[in-house]
């Protein structure tokens, strides 16, 4: 990392919007914007015109530190998250051991320092062990260096409806958040793809939408009447953007996020048999990649939420039914979303930082991203080249992992520079 304290940003757009100006960033923060004479001994980096945004913030990513560090380490997956143009993760709890208690969630937020390259949030499991039965201590991981503000037994769903609803109860009054992994497990005993003709066809058992459908209406419930806040993980279907509109119209305090995967792809990859396309919740049909889209640039999704699940070789180059779901995503999520979102209108700039950067800080209540480009703030930015393409090889990734499902493609929007704190952490395809 540079060490500079100073810095001028030379000719960037603030969300891409008017003329070139320059942004002088001193003591880590947004010291002055406009038309400036680089004051001595400040180091120069050339914007060429190229598009500024607050720093992005991903409320779901799998670092898998402790306990599958042959997968991905906090390290490596800060190093992706910094290329990727994040300023801020949330590390999911289903790690070995789980991150069910202080010792561990204290662990990643120190490890998450230490590497300096990106704010590494530990989430909490909300139980013990992620088995669904007994509260974690939430109070304790609150309380506790990290200061956990978001809870999750992510990877399982919290599908006993009174352990549900003691830990939005709980999460009221310690102030946090509960992320539900929306899946039914009584609907998804064997479930390898989407329900539909194609795993019809090819002999594998469905994953019904009706599966989140259910659990996301019960959870919108539950938390209105703990007077709660909810958000749902990797919305994949589009029956739940009716459900999440329904409990939004009535005032429920519910947030949710989409993934890339489920704004580009399709269960059409299931003709592949490349397990590298599967993923919990399963890609699904044309028509709820579409909701999915209309969603997020309508509000009703709040977010992008990259769900990073770095696997292993041995775990994910197995036939279909053996490997373990999930996909890379924190180095493709900003041109996945240009690709989905911004090519075709469906948003703008400033609507990119909406939902990469400003809503996901806003939902967890982080006080110093997502932050505007406005002179005082924190200098959490990224520099985006919105003019060039690349082609994703997953052997060139940050990550210890290369299972990323788009490998070959060739996808817009290039992440020029990331700055924390107004540090340099990543430049032209590189960790500094
Ligand atoms: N998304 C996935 O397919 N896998 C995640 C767990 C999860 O997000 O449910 C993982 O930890 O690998
Ligand atoms: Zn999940
Ligand atoms: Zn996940």
């Amino acid at each position: 990392m540079t060490e500079n304290r100073n810095l001028l940003l030379r000719r960037v757009r603030p969300y891409g919007e008017g003329e070139p100006v320059d942004v002088l960033v001193s003591d880590g923060v947004i010291a002055e914007i406009g038309r400036l004479d680089p004051p001595g001994g400040v180091e120069v980096i050339e914007g060429e015109g190229r598009i500024l945004l607050p720093g992005f913030v991903d409320l779901h990513t799998h670092l898998r530190e402790p306990g599958r560090e042959d997968a991905e380490t906090i390290e490596t997956g800060s190093a992706a998250a910094a290329l990727g143009g994040y300023t801020a993760v949330f590390a999911m709890a289903n790690t070995d051991p789980v991150a069910d208690n202080a010792v561990v969630t204290d662990h990643v937020w120190r490890r998450g320092r230490e590497v300096g390259l990106v704010d590494v949030h530990p989430v909490g499991a909300v139980t013990v062990g992620l088995a669904g039965e007994r509260l974690a201590e939430m109070g304790t991981m609150a309380n506790s260096a990290a200061g956990v503000r978001m809870f999750s037994d992510d990877g399982h769903c919290v599908a006993d409806p009174l352990v549900m609803r003691r830990a939005l109860e709980y999460s009221t009054a310690l102030g946090v958040v509960v992320a539900q992994h929306a899946e039914e497990p009584r609907l998804t005993v064997g479930a390898q793809a989407h329900e539909g003709e194609r795993a019809a066809r090819l002999g594998y058992v469905g994953w019904p939408a009706s599966a989140e459908e259910s659990i996301v209406a019960r959870d919108c419930v539950l938390a209105r009447h703990a007077r709660a806040r909810l958000h749902v993980c990797h919305v994949s279907a589009a029956g739940t953007v009716e459900v999440l509109r329904w409990a939004k119209e009535q005032g429920t305090e519910v947030s949710a996020e989409v993934t890339p995967h489920h704004l580009l792809l399709t269960d059409e990859r299931l003709a592949t048999f490349d397990p590298v396309n599967k993923v919990n919740p399963p890609l699904r049909s044309e028509a709820d990649v579409q909701r999915m889209r209309r969603a997020l640039a309508d509000g009703v999704i709040d977010c992008v939420a990259t769900d990073h699940a770095p696997h292993a070789p041995q775990d994910k180059d197995t036939e279909w039914t053996t490997a373990r779901p999930g996909m890379l995503g924190l180095q493709t999520a900003l041109s996945v979303v240009v690709e989905t979102m911004v090519r075709p209108g469906l948003l703008d700039w400033r609507g990119v930082a909406r939902v990469m950067s400003e809503r996901p800080a806003e939902i967890v209540g982080l006080p110093d991203q997502g932050r505007p480009l406005a002179v005082g703030e924190p200098a959490n930015l990224v520099v985006v080249d919105a003019d060039a393409e690349w082609t994703v090889r997953g052997s060139e990734l940050a990550s210890r992992a290369t299972n990323t499902p788009y490998e070959g493609l060739r996808l817009p929007a290039v992440v020029s520079l990331t700055l924390l704190r107004g540090r340099v952490t990543s430049r032209e395809g590189k960790i500094v």
